[in-house]
C-alpha cells in the first residue's frame, strides 16, 4: 500500500472537512440571513425595491421549502435618506436616528408586500445590545423570535437605532447577526454583502486573494480589512469577521457571500468564504463580553484575586480589588487588571463605580455586617465573566 504525504494526508482531510461544512448549512434547519445597506441600495445610496424583492424571493422560497429564516436587515438609514431630502448618509447619531426613526417603516413595508406575495408573514424585531446580553431581556427576545417561527412568520430584525445611544449601540449588524444566530440556536449564518467573498486584502486591488474557508484565528491573521466598505455600510469587513468569530465561537457555521448568491450560499454550494466552527455553545452574554464590548472601567486586583478569578475560575470579592478606574453602572462590563497591568478578564459589575471605593479591600461578611444583606454580593460573579488571558503577560485577546 503506497502511503500519502502527510501533507497530501492534511489537504484531503481538510477538502473533506470544508465539503461536510457545506452539506451542514445545505441541512440547516434553522439559518439566520444578515443582509448589509450596500446590498440593497441604488449606486446612490437609496433604498431599491428591486434588491429586496430579489432577496425576498431566495428566502421565500427557502422558508417555503420547510427551514425556518430569521432575516436580519439593514437599510432603515438607506430608506430613510429620501424622504428627509438628504443626498449622502449622515455623519451625526441625531441625525442618522432620525432617517432610521421614518426608514425602518418603509423598509418593513417592502418586506411585508414582497414576503406576502410569496404567502408568508413578517415580524418586526428591533433589538438593543442589552436585549441580546442581559438575561432578562434576551431571555424574552428568544421567546418572541421562537414564536413567531413557530408561527411561520418571518422575523425581520433590525437594530433599535432610534434609542440606541453611542454606549449601547452595535452600529454594524453583522455582531447583531451573530448574536442573533446564538440566541435563535441557529444551525448557520449567512452574512450577505456587496463583496463575494473574504479576500486576503482590499477586493478591488490586484493581488487581493479569495479565502474559501477560515478554520481558525490563525487564517485571519494576515488578512488585512483595512479598505473601507461601501458608503452606505457600517463597519466593512472587520465587523463581518467580527461577527463570523463571534458565531463560530459558539459552533455556528458561518458563510460569507454576495447578496445575489444567497441560494447558493443556503444550498450548500462553494460560494463565498466558509468560517468553520471554533467553539461550543455558550451564554449570548459571554460571547459579547468575549468579543465585542470594551470594559467601561477597570478593577485593579491584587495577586490573590488573580489567581482566584483566572484559575480557580471564582467570583470576584471585594476583598481582592485595589483601585477602581473609571464611571460605569451596574450591569455593565469592567476589565479586571492585574497589578503588572494585564487585563485577565472581563465580566459584568454588580456595583456602580462610586459604590465600589468604600467596599474594596474589604471582607464581604463584615460588609454585610456593617451595611446590610445586600452587601454580601460578589463585585463580578463567576457567571458573568470571561477570562481573558490564562497567562498573565503584556496584551489580552479575547480567546475565552
Ligand atoms: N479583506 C477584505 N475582503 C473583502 N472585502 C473587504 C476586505 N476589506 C475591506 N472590504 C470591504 O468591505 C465591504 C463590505 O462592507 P460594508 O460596506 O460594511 O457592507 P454591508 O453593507 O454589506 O455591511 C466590501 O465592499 C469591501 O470593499
Ligand atoms: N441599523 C442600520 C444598519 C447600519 C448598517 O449600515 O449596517 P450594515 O449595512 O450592515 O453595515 C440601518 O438599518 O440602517
Amino acid at each position: 500500500m503506497t502511503r500519502m504525504p502527510p501533507d497530501a494526508a492534511a489537504d484531503r482531510a481538510a477538502t473533506r472537512a470544508a465539503a461536510q461544512l457545506r452539506t451542514n448549512i445545505a441541512e440547516a434547519h434553522r439559518v439566520v440571513v444578515k443582509v448589509g445597506s450596500s446590498s440593497l441600495t441604488t449606486p446612490k445610496g437609496g433604498i431599491d425595491p428591486e434588491r429586496i424583492e430579489k432577496l425576498v424571493d431566495t428566502l421565500a422560497q427557502v422558508r417555503n421549502g420547510g427551514r425556518e429564516v430569521v432575516l436580519v436587515s439593514s437599510g432603515a438609514i438607506a430608506a430613510g435618506l429620501s424622504p428627509l431630502a438628504l443626498k449622502t448618509r449622515p455623519r451625526d447619531l441625531a441625525t442618522q436616528q432620525a432617517a432610521a426613526s421614518v426608514g425602518q417603516g418603509l423598509l418593513m413595508g417592502y418586506y411585508t408586500q414582497f414576503f406576502g406575495r410569496r404567502g408568508l408573514g413578517v415580524g418586526q424585531v428591533l433589538l438593543t445590545v442589552d436585549d441580546v446580553t442581559r438575561r432578562s431581556h434576551y431571555r424574552n427576545a428568544y421567546r418572541t423570535l421562537g414564536k413567531l417561527l413557530e408561527l411561520g412568520v418571518v422575523p425581520v430584525v433590525n437594530e433599535n437605532d432610534t434609542v440606541a445611544t453611542h454606549e449601547i449601540r452595535f452600529g454594524d449588524n453583522d455582531r447583531l447577526a451573530a448574536l442573533v444566530a446564538h440566541l435563535v440556536h441557529a444551525d448557520a449564518l449567512v452574512l450577505l454583502s456587496d463583496v463575494d467573498s473574504l479576500y486576503t486584502s482590499n477586493p478591488s486591488k490586484p493581488g487581493a486573494r479569495r479565502v474559501a474557508d477560515v478554520r481558525s484565528d490563525a487564517d485571519l491573521a494576515t488578512i488585512d480589512t483595512s479598505a473601507r466598505g461601501s458608503d452606505v455600510g457600517t463597519g466593512g469587513m472587520t465587523t463581518k469577521i467580527d461577527a463570523a468569530r463571534i458565531a463560530t465561537s459558539a459552533g455556528i457555521p458561518v458563510v460569507l457571500t454576495l447578496a445575489d448568491r444567497a441560494a447558493r450560499a443556503l444550498a450548500g454550494e462553494p460560494v463565498g468564504t466558509c468560517f468553520h466552527p471554533t467553539g461550543k455553545r455558550r451564554p449570548t452574554r459571554l460571547l459579547w463580553l468575549a468579543h465585542a464590548t470594551d470594559g467601561h472601567g477597570e478593577l485593579w486586583l491584587d495577586d490573590g484575586a488573580v489567581r482566584a478569578v483566572v484559575q480557580r475560575k471564582a467570583s470576584l470579592l471585594p476583598a481582592g480589588i485595589t483601585s477602581v478606574k473609571g464611571s460605569f453602572a451596574s450591569g455593565e462590563p469592567v476589565d479586571l487588571v492585574a497589578p503588572d497591568g494585564t487585563v485577565v478578564a472581563r465580566g459584568l459589575v454588580n456595583y456602580d463605580a462610586d459604590e465600589l471605593p468604600d467596599l474594596i479591600g474589604r471582607q464581604t461578611r463584615d460588609l454585610a455586617a456593617e451595611l446590610g444583606a445586600g452587601y454580601d454580593r460578589t463585585v463580578v460573579h463567576r457567571d458573568a465573566l470571561i477570562v481573558l488571558v490564562t497567562h498573565p503577560g503584556p496584551r489580552p485577546t479575547a480567546s475565552a
